[in-house]
């Protein structure tokens, strides 16, 4: 069963931070399984990359480059695709699209007022590597997702890699690729995926940035090749928190907290109420939903491990707070006035509001990302955006003038490092001297 929370107990406390902490993060287990892969892919390249796949995806090919999908085979797919989802595939890209344009940075210069230039530039990440999930399901909606706002940006080369469960890749993973662009995909997954994008193999020349959900090993292994390459956020098993009153149809709650459990076992689903028989209804509710999913046993298995319904006793003034906490991935306010609880919460990967914005419009088609923060990441990461592949470039011109009203103070600085050299570069374009700039 799901936890059962009150506000009001003695115990409410510990409990809260047993649920919410450390609980989901990445276990030794994890971490070291991950490590291991890493540096076997590392130093055996090609060959423990397909040996990893082999173990973990059941594809058992013999040679590496047949891990690339060829160009015909990802227009075949499209082509292929029925009429009916092609469309709906083109609703979401171009919503995504026309969301994330306006996300994209501007150039900036301007002139101060002693003179000195001042701007920033930015510029398309040169290569990225696009992650999409497809261990237990598969996801046409994430090529989308990840690939837009890459596109967007200007990135030249982007990679996409998906595992082929049993050896098999949804066509239509391959067909949105087509749709958003992406020519140059792998069948790999997992850890040795993300490691193979980060150190290269002798297939696969590496990217400088991967992105992308996945499960807890993907999630790892970006935050163990971080630094090596950069990566988007640690976007890994999905979460929602829904806030609701007693108001709402006991049945809609229910399927929105399943909508995320199903994805994974490690998921999780939270519902916070001030209503307690509205409690009892939607766990009912979601005990009949439960048996009538093709994923029943995985949802089943992350809401009774990880799932919680917790009462409080004032949704405005207690569930921002612990919504804080939480820190969702992503957050639903079912209320008739959500903003007013909304406007007290700020950690949160994605706000839904109001009764009418089920999460899952935001899953495929609203046109704002679904890669988003996990594990309480939101307190300090974002979802993905066009920002995730451009970076920023500052940039400073000063003639004599400025450089002559800036010096002392920059030899100054200079000094109390005992940087000589920093300031006699300086010094010397305006003839003065260490010593001019030194108090004593
Ligand atoms: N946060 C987000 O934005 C977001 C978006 C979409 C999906 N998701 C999440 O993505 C995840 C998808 O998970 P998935 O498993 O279906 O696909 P996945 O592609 O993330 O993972 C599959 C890979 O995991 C590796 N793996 C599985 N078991 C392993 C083991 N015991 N040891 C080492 N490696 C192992 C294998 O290499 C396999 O290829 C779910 O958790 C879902 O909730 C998150
Ligand atoms: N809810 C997932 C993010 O946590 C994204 C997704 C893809 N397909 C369906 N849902
Ligand atoms: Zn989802």
């Amino acid at each position: 069963m799901p936890q059962r929370l009150n506000i009001a107990d003695p115990d409410f406390e510990s409990r809260f931070s047993a649920l919410i902490e450390g609980k989901r993060d990445a276990s030794t287990n994890v971490s070291d399984r991950v490590r291991g892969i890493i540096a076997d892919v590392r130093e055996r390249g090609d060959a423990a990359l397909l040996e990893l796949t082999k173990k973990f995806d059941h594809l058992d090919v013999d040679s590496a480059e047949a891990l690339r999908i060829d160009a015909a085979e990802i227009k075949a797919a499209w082509t292929n695709t029925h009429e009916t989802t092609k469309e709906a595939l083109r609703t979401a890209h171009d919503r995504i699209r026309s969301h994330h344009e306006r996300q994209r940075p501007r150039d900036d210069r301007y002139t101060d007022s002693l003179g000195v230039e001042l701007g920033s530039r930015w510029t398309p990440v040169e290569t990225v590597g696009l992650y999409v999930p497809g261990g237990t399901a598969s996801y046409p909606s994430s090529v989308l997702m990840n690939a837009v706002p890459a596109k967007v940006a200007g990135v030249k080369r982007i990679v996409m890699v998906a595992p082929a469960k049993e050896g098999v890749l949804n066509p239509l993973v391959l067909a949105a690729a087509h749709l958003a662009g992406i020519d140059e995909i792998y069948r790999i997954g997992g850890a040795q995926a993300v490691a193979a994008l980060a150190y290269g193999t002798k297939t696969i020349e590496p990217v400088v940035k991967i992105v992308g959900p996945g499960n807890a090993y993907v999630a790892e292994a970006k935050r163990q090749v971080f630094g090596r390459v950069g990566i988007d956020m640690i976007a890994g098993p999905s979460e929602i928190l829904v806030i609701a009153d007693g108001d709402n149809e006991p049945a809609w709650i229910a399927a929105d907290l399943l909508s995320q459990a199903e994805h994974d076992t490690a998921a999780q689903s939270i519902l916070i109420t001030d209503d307690a028989s509205f409690a009892s209804r939607v766990e009912t509710e979601l005990e009949y939903q439960l048996q009538n999913l093709s994923r029943t046993a995985v949802a089943r298995a992350s809401w009774e491990d990880n799932g919680a319904v917790i009462t409080v006793g004032s949704l405005i003034n207690d569930a921002p707070v612990l919504a804080d906490r939480i820190a969702a991935e992503h957050l639903e306010i079912a209320m008739e006035e959500p903003e007013a609880v909304s406007e007290r919460i700020s950690n949160a990967g994605a706000i839904f509001l109001g009764r009418y914005t089920p999460e899952v419009i935001g899953d495929y088609v609203g046109g704002s990302n679904h890669v988003l923060p996990t594990s309480r990441s939101a307190r300090f990461s974002s979802g993905l955006s066009v920002l995730d592949f451009v970076k920023r470039t500052s940039i400073l011109k000063l003639g004599p003038e400025q450089l002559r009203a800036l010096a002392p103070a920059a030899m100054e600085l200079a000094r109390i490092e005992s940087l000589d050299a920093h300031g006699r570069s300086v010094g010397i374009r305006v003839n003065l001297s260490g010593r001019e700039s030194d108090n004593g």
